[in-house]
């Protein structure tokens, strides 16, 4: 199998990347502008026969010929994708067209990971993927979110106009023996949509900017966890394997989605303070700070879906994801662990 990972020299790509290539069927090509990844995520792979690392940038065509894509391509922590909106909002929807574009020339399958965030604000609790969501069309997080959201509907609106069942099969085959003029592969674009909830993990970014990455570097450096105000809206944080896990799932599997992955477990922004000082500096201050707009109160996944249709529930909880973060931080700030 050959698999293109977009976004595959992020954090999550690049634990998705570890777990393809364990497979000595798959070769994998991973396509990355760097501007959140990084080459050392993918350091192990790096002159590997079965590896391949192209710097590319999804708004950008790129033909390769693979089976199956992993549209992963897009900075998604608040501050960088706020950082620049215009190139946030190009990546989600002229990067998804690209993506989309290939799978249909070369007839792969495509699965783009999407967000808990095309949920907007939510007014229903757990959020069921049947939620169409409350979402802020010109807000600061818009570009991400209303981004995302074009491209679960251009994903969908390329697999109903290439492949709408069976009447257009049958046609596309007979077009395909009679005429010698269509090929196959144009007639059929498989999607899979995974809704993804915050996730984290070694190999984040320390200057992320994400909560749980923001909290675990504060304590190390003895720094206040900042609380944004007013600290009660809550989040459900999923592990990085977990969520690997899940990904590999949905692309095996005959479900398009869109699917939630993430863990339901909810915490409070305070609790989530709480814990990492418990777990890791119990001198530190936990201060709070002003919030930034649009951010939303509650979010937790219903995950019905995932555990029928895929099978899949997540089986690391967060005081015990938290000390594995911590490791992997400790290791690349050079922070020696207390005794
Ligand atoms: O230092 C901080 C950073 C963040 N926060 C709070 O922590 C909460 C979570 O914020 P994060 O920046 O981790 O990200 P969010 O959960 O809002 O969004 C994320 O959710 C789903 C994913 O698809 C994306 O990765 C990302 O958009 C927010 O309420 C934010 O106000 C803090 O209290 N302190």
């Amino acid at each position: 199998m050959r698999i293109l990972v977009t976004g595959g020299a992020g954090f999550i790509g690049s634990h998705l990347v570890d777990k393809l290539m364990e497979n000595e069927k798959n070769e994998v090509i991973v396509a990355d502008n760097y501007f959140t990844g990084s080459k050392d995520n993918l350091r192990k792979w790096i002159g590997h026969p079965r590896f391949e690392l192209i710097r590319h940038d999804v708004t950008e065509p790129l033909l390769v010929e693979v089976d199956q894509i992993y549209h992963l391509a897009c900075p998604a922590s608040p501050i960088f994708y706020k950082y620049n909106p215009v190139k946030t909002i190009k990546t989600n929807v002229i990067g998804t067209l690209n993506m989309l574009g290939l799978a249909k020339r070369v007839g792969a399958r495509i699965l783009l990971t999407s967000t808990s965030e095309v949920y907007g604000d939510p007014l229903v609790h757990p959020q069921p993927e049947t939620y169409w969501g409350n979402v802020n069309p010109i807000g600061v997080r818009s570009c991400y979110d209303e981004g995302k959201r074009v491209a679960e509907t251009l994903m969908f609106d390329y697999h109903r106009q290439h492949g709408i069942g069976t009447c257009c099969k049958i046609i596309c085959i007979i077009i395909d023996d009679l005429v010698n003029y269509v090929s196959h592969s144009v007639c059929f674009i498989e999607i899979r949509i995974a809704r993804i909830f915050n996730t984290y993990g070694p190999r984040m970014n320390i200057d992320d900017g994400r909560v749980v990455s923001n909290f675990i570097a504060q304590a190390l450096r003895d720094e206040p966890l900042t609380v944004q105000a007013p600290g009660t809206q809550t989040r459900s944080f999923c592990y990085v394997s977990d969520m690997v896990d899940g990904l590999i799932r949905l692309m095996e599997g005959e479900n398009t989605g869109p699917i939630n992955i993430g863990n339901p477990g909810e915490f409070t922004m305070i609790e989530l303070a709480e814990t990492v000082k418990e777990l890791i500096n119990p001198k530190i201050e936990i201060k709070m700070v002003e919030n930034t707009p649009d951010d939303p109160r509650q979010r937790k996944p219903d995950i019905t879906n995932a555990k029928k249709m895929l099978g899949w529930e997540p089986k690391i909880k967060l005081r015990d994801g938290l000390p594995l973060m911590e490791a992997d931080f400790r290791l690349r700030l050079g922070v020696a662990k207390k005794l």
